[in-house]
């Protein structure tokens, strides 16, 4: 079976992988609810035998049968919880490995969404409807129809006046459910609301801190929190009201059961016991109902959380089949082929027909002013953002479509405005690899030529850092983020604005990383500048106005070009360099 079948199929597999343990827990529930008609029968035949034939050993006999009856009982229904519950985690666990193991960055950590989308919040939905007591109160209330027959078969006057009871419940919890999905909603919504600020405060404490916002934040926060309580009262109310009118309805019909059953046996058509026993046997059928019932929302919830989940799954694995378009075996390492990126505030197109090609072990400089897409058209490799038109291969792979595990081995990048994890240094430079060791730090460190400046620190590489790493200058901020970039080994390499002071101060450093990286490493190497940069060994050196790329005209390219036109230039030489040109915009592309 490929990846893209196992996906396909992989909520049903874990579903049958548990079928036994959900076989089992019908058949416990059914023994369950079997073993609830006890004490309904005890009390019949407390008062039809016990009471008539005045006989202790028969009343003592069946005391010892009712305990030890009620201890199965408690057993079975203690034993079908842990079932389920360990049914929900290993369908979590299974379906979670299957969506992150298959996941592409762009699912896992999903553009202008906080939390990483992929399918994971549905199968944690899932597995708490399985693992709360939703599921029991669906297999209580299927077996809900063996009491009611019971009751009939008491007597059908008294089944009626069951049934009855079970029709006022439904349509009360119905009315609740639906006018309380609003007030729910907007409670929903408030809390959110607070959830955010608390999110805010935790991420821009520091900017509140120093801009003073606190009298502002205060405000909102007290609007937001007397609106959360207000809503979340409004509801509990609600709620509170509908739950007593159904308390009083279960006891309204409970009695109404007694007093039809005493007046039956006044006239003869039913014993004492029996009169007892459906007084009994009501309460056991309006109780699974009226906790099915409550329950119709959740059960709606789990079934859109599992639409939703193979939704997730089946688009993962159109992916995957259609990576078959894909061309791995193509001989460059980067095609940026004709691509168009909008801007998804305005729609304005910020990329226009942008097209590079690199085979490796090339150091490109792309020049822009401020606002010209240097750092969109470095996201947009990366495969963050959504493409209007063309296509990014890397390594003949679609750019969005790599998992995190192989877009780790390809791409390492230097943003402009660098943060971090909250954690130690060594960590951020790392970027939690599991097999992370100091020596690789180190040398990252090195490259950056920020190992000293590390050491000296009094924890060193376990020095930690919130995620602006405040405690560390402008400048150290960037270098690291270069540690960071130069830890993966990676295939493509892309700084963004390149820190003019940082060439100043180390040049020869990163000059010679740079060489090794290229030509030991065949490493490709994308910096993105406001001002030329004149690094030697720059291969190729571009401008980005308004979104377009072009040749930018130095005495490197113009020679370059003049060589590709000369007669005299090599037959390999020429193949491997060539000029086209898309929407107007020559550019020289190694093919
Ligand atoms: N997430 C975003 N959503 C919408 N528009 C964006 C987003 N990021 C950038 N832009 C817009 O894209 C354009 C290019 O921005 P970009 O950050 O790529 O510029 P830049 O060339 O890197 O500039 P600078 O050198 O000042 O960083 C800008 O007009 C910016 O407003």
């Amino acid at each position: 079976m490929n990846s893209a079948q196992a996906l396909r199929g992989a909520a049903r597999h874990a579903v049958r992988r548990g079928s036994l343990v959900l076989t089992a827990a019908f058949g416990i529930s059914f023994a369950v609810n079997l073993l609830r008609l006890a004490g309904p029968l005890f009390m019949l035949l407390i008062y039809d035998r016990v009471l008539t034939s005045r006989s202790v050993e028969t009343l003592v006999a069946l005391f010892g049968l009712l305990i030890m009856l009620l201890c199965v009982l408690g057993t079975l229904d203690y034993a079908r919880k842990r079932m389920l519950a360990r049914f929900g985690a290993q369908f979590q666990e299974q379906i979670e490995e299957t969506l992150l193991s298959h996941s592409g960055r762009n699912q896992f950590f999903q553009q202008g969404r906080a939390k990483p989308a992929l399918g994971l919040d549905e199968v944690d939905g899932l597995r708490g409807f399985l693992h709360s007591g939703s599921l029991i109160a669906v297999l209580d209330f299927l077996w809900t129809p063996m009491f009611v027959a019971v009751v009939f078969v008491l007597h059908p006057l008294l089944g009626w006046i069951c049934v009855g009871g079970i029709g006022v419940i439904c349509l009360l919890m119905l009315i609740r459910s639906v006018f309380k999905g609003g007030r729910q909603e907007q409670a929903n919504l408030a809390r959110g609301s607070i959830g955010k600020l608390k999110n805010a405060i935790v991420a821009s404490h520091q900017t509140m801190r120093k801009q003073d916002m606190s009298v502002g934040f205060k405000e909102r926060w007290k609007t937001a929190r007397d609106d959360a309580r207000d809503r979340a009262i409004s509801l509990q109310d609600w709620t509170s009201w509908f739950n007593s009118i159904s308390r009083i309805t279960v006891m309204v019909v409970r009695y109404s059961v007694l007093a039809t059953g005493a007046y039956l046996t006044l006239q003869g058509e039913l014993t004492a016991g029996a009169m007892v026993a459906a007084t009994f046997m009501v309460t056991r059928v309006l109780g699974p109902v009226e906790r099915f019932v409550t329950q119709i929302p959740r059960l709606i919830q789990a079934r859109e959380q599992w639409r939703s989940l193979n939704q997730v799954l089946k688009t993962r694995a159109m992916e995957l089949e259609d990576a078959y378009s894909e061309q791995p075996s193509t001989p460059h390492r980067l095609v940026v082929d004709n691509v168009s990126v909008r801007s998804p505030l305005t729609g304005a197109l910020l990329l226009r027909s942008v097209s590079l090609t690199s085979t490796g072990g090339e150091l490109i400089e792309i020049t822009g002013t401020s606002s010209q897409g240097k750092t969109v058209l470095a996201e947009t490799i990366l495969g963050m953002w959504k493409l209007s038109s063309g296509s990014i291969l890397v390594n003949g792979h679609h750019t969005g479509r790599l998992t995190d595990v192989e877009a780790q081995t390809v791409f390492g990048y230097a943003p402009e405005n660098p943060s971090f994890l909250a954690g130690t240094i060594a960590e951020n430079i790392s970027g939690l690899d599991p097999q992370s060791n100091p020596e690789k730090v180190s040398l990252a460190a090195r490259r950056a030529r920020m190992h000293a400046a590390i050491c000296a620190l009094p924890m060193g590489y376990n020095t930690e850092l919130d995620p602006q790493a405040s405690c560390l200058s402008n400048f150290e901020r960037n270098q690291l983020a270069l540690a960071r970039a130069f830890y993966k080994d990676a295939q493509i390499l892309i700084i963004d604005t390149l820190d003019s002071e940082m060439l100043v101060r180390i040049p020869k450093k990163l000059e010679t990383t740079f060489s090794l990286l290229r030509e030991r490493d065949n490493v490709t190497i994308i910096v993105l500048t406001r001002q030329p940069l004149n690094l030697p060994d720059t291969t190729r050196s571009y401008t980005l106005q308004d979104g377009r790329l072009a040749v930018r005209q130095t005495k490197a390219a113009n020679q370059s070009e003049k060589d590709h036109n000369s007669p005299a230039i090599k037959p390999a030489a020429a193949a491997k360099m060539s000029v086209v040109g898309k929407d107007n915009t020559p550019q020289i592309v190694r093919s």
